[in-house]
């Protein structure tokens, strides 16, 4: 009975959850140190108390009066920080070395007492552990080298236990004195970083796959002037930004004051992290903080011997200017982040489930910014040798160092020509001996030439170090991510819902999937899945199976080709769906419907018994789009066009990535709707063209380098892309799967409900459906023109001109004239639908659809949100309708068809009002002149 007993406590013990057995594991240490205690320093007098003191005390001696004290602090950091389990092999050996080491110096002290003295003597030194260890060590050494030796192994000890690497104990010593002092103490101490330098290099996960596990705070400084006032004088902490990207330099005013646009921004600031140090001219405070003696301040000819000053350039030089050669390297500290609000730490879901977002500061820190290294001097000679030998009157003026390109700024001569510089573009590339050299005429926003080449001393950019920084941070919206750094060494952050699609591609190998899994880990990490839900896309199987089970997902991760075809067209249900609800409570966007819903200020008819609940946004990622535009093409473009031309005001929002950007992968019609643009490294000059309609991409040096080109801006920013580490994802996705289980709605993956296509239409269907469109494009009804365009037999081609003579497409035979085409270009989709056998009867399309959108139009015949006229006008045209036919909640309020988690809502104030102050994005269509 009793091992039956035992047995199912075991077995029961072994299936609860793990953070119930972590508390259970943390309870029983904090008993243990309750009984230690009563034993050893309280001498209670008690059987049991009796044996714990010959325990402890017969095996450590006066050691063992520590054993409460270990016992409570292990047990608080259980409970305090309960996934900290495998950190307990360091725990471990640091204790052990920390206890011998005393028991055996206790043990000296005590005048090497042996056993046979009697086990009163052992407990009064380091008990029978100290006279273990001391005794032979003192015969071995003497007694004069044995403390020494002792010493050393508990400082060994107390490293192990604090995780700290020998050549960092200053540091340490000092940010625990910047804690003791709240953080004031250090201001002003510019160049702090260097020693952490080099060795952190070693962590890179490029070079190493290392990954270090704690989190420093460096370089600790003052607040910023004024910094403080953001929160306390009540302005909206979301950053009113008008693209969807963001940058932000250390030394910025915040965010949200006057943060700079990406590019073309004609606010000139000083480039890189230079903290509290830097005054208006970025190089002089950064020089000072280095410490430098004689660097001068500015912009000076000096700096490039033989170059005249370029007349008339009165540029303020943001950029750095031409340091002196052989300077040391220049270390921006980590910015201080003890006094920004963190992001909701706890969240209330529907059902009163207490969420807890992961802990931003356990993503790993990456190595300080440098402003400034010696292979950048050596890059401005080659550079300014080559300006020399080709007789040009330029000088290199300064630069600005990113974490992987540095971007040397160029400013010529009067009368000098541009295209001089631009056209030794090779020969730059053989001084510097790098196939990369991008070259900007000019950079945006600057009369100077930009000329970008790869650090030979990369930076890799953590997801941790973006997540942390202060405009990540200052952001409340559920879909803001980290993207990563610019190329002045500031963070480049970017709010999803604002893009509101977003096309990644490039090689293998250039940075894609590490850019999705930083995207999905950004997602995990700062919102909960009321806020956002996802469904993954990932044909190639290997790239996101990190994310299974993760609660935001809301089918599993589709691996199929086929059924992620069919996931798309069930969004775009779910988007129809979300319209039919937004115009029956009159909203325009599923953030006003929610908000509306929090405040409750929207209610059902009464004999409705339907409860409201906020919509998710839904993000969608495409892993490979041309695996599934190779087994569905019509069906995928369609779902994709159809999704990325209405579902940003339902919240719904697409991210396809794709290896090869080549045409019949990315359409026309999807790279017209897809605004966005991330290029990382192309193979190939016309790739580059496909993405960003421009080159550049083919310029890109791989591993996470990309071109960024958030809608509404008009040059892309050169950006290097977040990194996280395999491990960091790991501990992230268990963190929020503990939490939570998935609820997957059945239906996504569903194949969609059988089609009615006319049966004499048969097998003829897609050739059908090429038949309509060259007819009803072109208007021209000829049976040799299928022939022709078509590749089909005479035969063919005239069952065809039957096929669509019957569907009233093209008019009667006239003998051989062309036929009279009855559908004006407009309505093909409509008419298309109507073939394929999943359109709505046909219905007068809303006229003024441009031919160059031709699936504009389409929806006024279902009744999802009229569209017309061209892209940037339709938000106009839907806004109209809707306030036209909708005044407020429709007679039938739509049954609650949007399951996902339908008995849950977010019932957080703080959270449901977050990301509504920076106005939903209808406030962003309109700074970008959208609207
Ligand atoms: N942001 C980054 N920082 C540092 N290194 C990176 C970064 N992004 C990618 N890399 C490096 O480049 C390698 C390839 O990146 P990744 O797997 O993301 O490429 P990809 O474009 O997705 O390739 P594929 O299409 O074959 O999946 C990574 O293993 C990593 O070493």
């Amino acid at each position: 009975m009793v091992g039956g007993l035992v047995r199912s406590v075991h077995h029961g013990a072994s299936e609860l959850d793990p953070v119930h057995r972590r508390d259970g594991i943390g309870f029983l240490l904090l008993a243990a140190a309750a009984v230690v205690a009563a034993a050893e320093w309280f001498g209670v007098d008690a059987v049991v108390l009796g044996w714990v003191h010959y325990a402890v005390a017969g095996l450590l001696g006066r050691a063992g009066l520590a054993v409460p004290l270990v016992l409570l602090g292990l047990s608080l950091r259980l409970f305090r920080r309960p996934d900290t389990e495998q950190e307990g092999g360091r725990v471990g050996v640091g204790l052990l070395a920390l206890g011998a080491s005393a028991a055996a110096l206790l043990h000296v002290l005590a005048g090497f007492p042996a056993p046979p003295e009697g086990a009163a003597r052992l407990q009064a030194g380091g008990g029978i552990l100290g006279f273990l260890l001391a005794n032979p060590l003192e015969q071995a050494v003497s007694v004069y080298l044995t403390v020494p030796v002792l010493v050393l192994l508990a400082g060994f000890g107390l490293l192990v236990l604090t995780a700290t690497p020998l050549h960092q104990v200053t540091s340490r010593v000092r940010d625990g004195l910047v804690w003791l002092t709240g953080g004031r103490s250090h201001a002003g101490a510019g160049g702090d970083g260097d020693d952490h330098d080099e060795d952190d290099h070693d962590e890179d996960p490029v070079e190493t796959g290392a990954h270090g596990a704690a989190v420093r705070r460096r370089g600790a400084r003052g607040r910023r002037p004024g910094e403080g006032q953001v929160g306390d004088d009540g302005e909206p902490l979301e950053v009113p930004y008008d693209t969807a990207a963001v940058v932000w330099h250390e030394g910025d005013p915040p965010p949200g004051r006057g943060a700079r646009r990406p590019a073309g921004s004609s606010v000139a600031r000083g480039a890189g992290d230079g903290g509290p140090d830097r005054g208006a001219d970025g190089s002089t405070g950064r020089d000072a903080a280095a410490g430098r003696p004689g660097s001068r301040p500015g912009a000076e000819p000096s700096a490039t011997p033989g170059a005249s000053r370029p007349a008339g350039a009165s540029v303020v030089p943001a950029a750095a200017a031409v340091p002196t050669p052989a300077a040391e390297p220049v270390v921006t500290p980590m910015p201080d982040l003890s006094d920004l609000p963190p992001r909701a730490e706890q969240l209330t879901l529907t059902g009163d489930i207490v969420y807890s977002l992961p802990d931003v500061t356990q993503l790993r820190a990456g190595t300080p910014h440098k402003t400034h290294s010696p292979v950048n001097d050596s890059v401005v000679e080659a550079l300014t040798d080559v300006l020399q030998q080709f007789q040009i009157d330029a000088a290199v003026t300064g630069y600005t160092r990113g974490p992987t390109v540095t971007r040397y700024e160029v400013e010529l001569g009067q009368g000098v020509k541009v295209e001089r510089v631009t056209a030794l573009s090779r020969n730059i590339s053989y001084a510097v001996a790098s196939a990369e050299v991008r070259i900007l005429s000019p950079i945006p926003g600057k009369s100077a030439i930009g000329i970008e080449i790869p650090n030979a001393d990369k930076e890799t950019v953590c997801l941790g170090d973006v997540l942390r920084s202060e405009v990540a941070r200052r952001s409340t919206h559920p879909m803001t991510i980290g993207v990563g750094k610019d190329v002045e060494g500031g963070y480049v952050v970017a709010n999803l819902a604002k893009m509101p699609h977003l096309l990644v591609a490039g090689a293998t190998g250039a940075g894609k999937s590490s850019f999705i899994n930083s995207m999905i880990t950004s997602v995990l990490v700062r919102s909960t899945p009321d806020e956002v839900r996802m469904i993954l896309v990932d044909p190639k199987r290997v790239e996101l199976t990190a994310y299974e089970g993760v609660p935001h997902l809301i089918t599993p991760i589709i691996t199929n080709p086929k059924k992620a075809a069919e996931a798309l067209q069930w969004v775009v249900a779910e988007m129809d769906h979300r319209y039919d609800d937004l115009s029956a409570f009159g909203f325009r966007h599923v953030d006003d419907f929610n908000k509306a819903v929090r405040k409750g200020t929207v209610s059902v008819p009464p004999d409705s018994k339907r409860v409201l609940t906020p919509y998710p946004y839904l993000l969608v990622v495409v892993d490979e789009l041309a695996d599934l535009m190779m087994v569905a093409p019509r069906d995928v473009e369609d779902s994709v066009v159809r999704i990325t031309q209405l579902a940003r005001a339902a919240g719904i929002h697409l991210v396809l990535a794709t290896q090869r950007p080549s045409v019949d992968v990315v359409t026309g019609l999807i790279k017209a709707n897809v605004p966005s643009r991330l290029a990382f490294a192309t193979s190939s000059l016309a790739d580059s063209r496909v993405v960003l309609d421009q080159p550049g991409a083919e310029k890109l040096i791989g591993q996470g380098d990309a071109l960024f080109l958030p809608m509404g801006m008009s040059k892309p920013m050169r950006v290097q892309g977040a990194w996280v580490t395999e491990t960091e994802v790991e501990e992230v996705v268990a963190h929020v799967k503990v939490q939570l289980q998935p609820a997957y709605r059945e239906d996504v993956t569903a194949p969609a409900a059988k089609k009615q296509i006319d049966e004499d239409i048969g097998d003829d269907l897609d050739v059908l459906l090429q038949a309509a469109e060259l007819v009803v494009t072109t208007q021209f009804g000829s049976t040799s023109m299928l022939q022709r365009k078509l590749r089909v037999g005479f035969a063919k081609a005239g069952r065809l001109m039957d096929l669509l003579e019957s569907r009233e497409i093209v008019g009667p035979s006239e003998g051989s004239k062309a036929r009279d085409v009855m559908v004006r270009p407009d309505d093909l989709p409509e008419v298309l639908a109507r073939l394929r056998g999943d359109g709505p009867p046909a219905a007068p399309s809303g006229g003024g659809a441009a031919a160059d959108a031709p699936y504009d139009g389409w929806d006024d015949a279902d009744g999802a949100g009229a569209t017309g006229g061209a892209r940037d006008d339709r938000d106009d045209d839907r806004d109209d309708d809707r306030d036209d036919d909708r005044g407020g909640p429709g007679p039938a309020a739509p049954v609650d068809r949007y399951g996902v988690g339908g008995d849950r809502a977010l019932v957080g104030e703080e959270t449901a009002e977050g990301w509504d102050d920076d106005g939903s994005s209808e406030d962003a269509w309109e700074l970008t002149g959208r609207g």
